[in-house]
């Protein structure tokens, strides 16, 4: 029954990084017995190139451009569930037109839970200093949480909301992820 849940659409999971994305992606894709995509490991193995150097070569710019032209392939071709990137949502009109063609979660986690999450990863650009080193955590902290707020707006549109973060396992986190769809699309 629980595959049913996403046929014929797909289930794109928002939210900062450091929310569970693709964690929570994956485990839900194994219950509903359904294909999984996290949209950073398919831009790299598209590009043959590693997220950090994408954005060395390229630039933040470049990434984006690559990751909302891949995006829009994925709402074509692909059904299943998408872990997006923490900022997949690059402005309105890719909101809107991934809530035509799929349910929209949003991961919502408390800021200084995320920023613990990630302040030591060295895989996120966005967190590296220009010579390549994790960031000051105060200097982290102030940038990430102004992008945040930035990005609130339009994390916020999803019409299911996950509280993450919290002290549930991930597996917990799905089955009520699970319930919510349900409701959603009931
Ligand atoms: N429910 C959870 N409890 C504890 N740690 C979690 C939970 N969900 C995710 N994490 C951890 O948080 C980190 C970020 O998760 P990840 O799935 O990579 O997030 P995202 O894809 O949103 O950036 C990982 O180290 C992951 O193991
Ligand atoms: O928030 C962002 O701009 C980014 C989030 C990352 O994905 P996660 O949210 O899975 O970490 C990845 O797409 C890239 O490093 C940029
Ligand atoms: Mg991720």
């Amino acid at each position: 029954m629980m595959k049913h849940l996403s046929d014929g659409t797909n289930i794109f999971l928002s939210g900062f990084m450091g929310t569970g994305k693709s964690t929570i992606g994956r485990l839900l894709a194994d219950k509903l017995e359904c294909s999984f995509m996290d949209l950073d490991d398919y831009v790299e193995k598209k590009e043959g190139k590693s997220i950090p150097d994408i954005f060395e070569e390229s630039g933040e710019k470049g990434f984006r451009d690559l990751e909302k032209q891949v995006l829009l392939e994925v709402c074509k071709e692909f059904e299943g569930v998408v872990a997006l990137g923490g900022g997949s949502l690059q402005n309105q009109h890719l909101v809107d037109h991934l809530k035509l063609n799929g349910i929209l979660v949003f991961l919502k986690t408390p800021f200084p839970i995320i920023l613990d999450r990630i302040c030591k990863d060295v895989n996120r650009p966005l967190l590296l200093d220009e010579e390549g080193n994790p960031k000051d955590r105060e200097k982290l902290r102030r940038e990430l949480k102004l992008l945040y707020e930035k990005r609130l707006p339009l994390y916020e549109q999803a019409p299911i909301i996950l509280k993450t973060g919290g002290d549930k396992t991930p597996e917990e986190e799905v089955e009520i992820l699970i319930n919510k769809i349900r409701n959603h699309v009931a």
